[in-house]
């Protein structure tokens, strides 16, 4: 199947938590780090997050011009299968192009946004990756959160796992970096190929393969 370069990013804490007890955001990238990502957001054709993520963090998924200067907007990418974004959500603003990835159960409404109809129940991956590299987008960075992150490991459509290890414990049941059902045997396991890890900022950045046969060093 055509499908973009999929390389997943995101930050977590020392025990595997990417956001607070109850979902509010926390910073855990320290300014080394979201220069990083930026970087990442300004050289890739896309940027997805689920709808959850919208709703607790409202990010903007843009680059910032005091990371990089004179950037291009990548697509911003919203995984919503009921179609539940606010109208004011910071990613419909129009500094970029904003694509809704929703279903046929979705109730269609005027947003300013390009709406793509992929799956039933939820937003079928396959279909919209393949939907994106019909529009030309031969990069996607996916920002999370936990459950999109497990959907795109689990259908083995990620490239790239980028994490940054910021130097805090957030303990109890926050959010995590994988979310879904996980894996109750042997088998379910998803294994990852080891390809870096370095110290930035104050924390640690990992790198891990997960399609061998698509790794780009
Ligand atoms: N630290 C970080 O790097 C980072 C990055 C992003 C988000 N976060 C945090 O993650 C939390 C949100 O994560 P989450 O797991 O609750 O939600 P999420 O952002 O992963 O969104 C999940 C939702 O997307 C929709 N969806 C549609 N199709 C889907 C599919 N095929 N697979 C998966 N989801 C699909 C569903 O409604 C699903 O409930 C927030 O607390 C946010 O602060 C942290
Ligand atoms: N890389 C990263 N480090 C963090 O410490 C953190 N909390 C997030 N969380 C991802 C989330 O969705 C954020 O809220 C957006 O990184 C903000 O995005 P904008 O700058 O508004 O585009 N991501």
């Amino acid at each position: 199947m055509d499908r973009p370069k999929v390389i997943i990013n995101a930050a977590m804490s020392v025990d595997g938590k990417i956001a607070l007890v109850g979902g509010k955001r926390i910073k855990i990238s320290d300014e080394e780090d979201f220069k990083r990502v930026h970087k990442m957001r300004a050289s890739v054709d896309a940027i997805l997050v689920g709808i959850n993520t919208i709703l607790k963090d409202d990010p903007k998924l843009t680059v910032k011009e005091k990371y990089v200067a004179n950037a291009k907007n990548p697509v911003r990418v919203v995984l919503d299968s009921k179609l539940r974004i606010p109208k004011n959500a910071r990613v419909l603003n129009s500094i970029a192009k904003t694509i809704i990835a929703t279903t046929e159960n979705a109730k269609i409404r005027e947003l300013n946004a390009e709406i793509v109809i992929c799956g039933k129940d939820k937003v079928d991956l396959k279909c919209l990756l393949n939907e994106l590299w019909k529009r030309g987008i031969k990069s996607v960075m996916v920002e999370g959160g936990g459950t999109v992150i497990s959907s795109f490991l689990r259908e083995n459509l990620v490239d790239e796992l980028n994490v940054f290890v910021g130097s805090l414990v957030i303990g109890g049941g926050a959010p995590s970096l994988v979310e879904g059902i996980g894996a109750k045997n042997e088998n379910e396991v998803i294994r990852l190929k080891f390809l870096e890890c370095k110290p930035l900022g104050s924390g640690i950045l990992l790198r891990y393969g997960v399609r061998d046969e698509d790794i780009v060093e």
